[in-house]
């Protein structure tokens, strides 16, 4: 058995002004930070072996400041960024091999960004709502399958999320790890339709709040044993 640990990212200064972010590397805001020490003190029973985030920003300084508020979460060990890029150079520069027995490994990827939101990027969600209409702005958030204009649906975004999943975190939690993920409202909600079985239909309904943990524990096959959402 394995606990499994989503974070979506504390609020970002463009989220507190209605901006689609999509990959604009916003950082977190006064509050977002706020919320990622709220969300440390909420994971004090909790124990994570392996953490992994997004290339953003955003969900660096989150998985950090979970990770560092608080000596107990890490049982003691430093956090460290292990930079996962398939270039040469910066395999080289990057080498460091770590003590497992000191440090737990941070693994970014950008496999577990934000969906792209392409011409989206930087418009304010109540005016694009105003010009495009309330439906259409809402089908381009929220259905499985509809493309923002030159952006990525969530079905694409979860086919490179959960392809990650499957191959870089599934391991660790198969063999006993807890394991703590900070990322997106979109990249979590294609982690949590796959663990949670959702059809197309009914992960339109589903809404993350910045900042609050949700816990899975995991069987020893990756299948749910139950989820609690970390909100008092
Ligand atoms: O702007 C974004 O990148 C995301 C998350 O803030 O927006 P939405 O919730 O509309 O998918």
């Amino acid at each position: 058995m394995a606990q499994l640990i989503l974070i979506r990212h504390g609020q970002s200064l463009w989220n507190a002004l209605n901006k689609f972010t999509g990959w604009v590397d916003v950082p977190l805001s006064e509050r977002g930070r706020a919320e990622a020490t709220i969300a440390s003190c909420r994971l004090s029973n909790y124990r994570v072996n392996v953490c992994f985030t997004s290339r953003l920003i955003r969900a660096i300084e989150t998985a950090m400041i979970c990770l560092t508020e608080r000596d107990d979460i890490c049982g003691g060990k430093i956090p460290i960024i292990k930079h996962e890029k398939d270039d040469q150079v910066w395999h080289g520069w990057n080498s460091y091999g770590g003590n497992p027995e000191e440090e737990l490994p941070i693994f970014t990827n950008e496999a577990l960004n934000e969906r792209f939101y392409g011409d989206l990027q930087g418009l304010n969600k109540a005016d694009t709502a105003k010009k495009y209409g309330v439906e259409q702005v809402y089908a381009w958030r929220r259905s499985y399958d509809v493309r923002p204009p030159g952006g990525e649906s969530l079905e694409d975004t979860q086919k490179r999320v959960n392809a990650y999943f499957r191959s870089r975190i599934l391991p660790h939690l198969l063999q006993g790890d807890n394991v703590l993920i900070t990322a997106h409202g979109n990249s979590l909600r294609s982690i949590m339709m796959m663990l949670d079985h959702l059809s197309p239909s009914e992960v339109i309904g589903l809404e993350l709040a910045t900042g609050i943990p949700i816990a899975y524990e995991l069987d020893v096959t990756g299948e749910v044993i139950s989820k609690t959402i970390l909100n008092d």
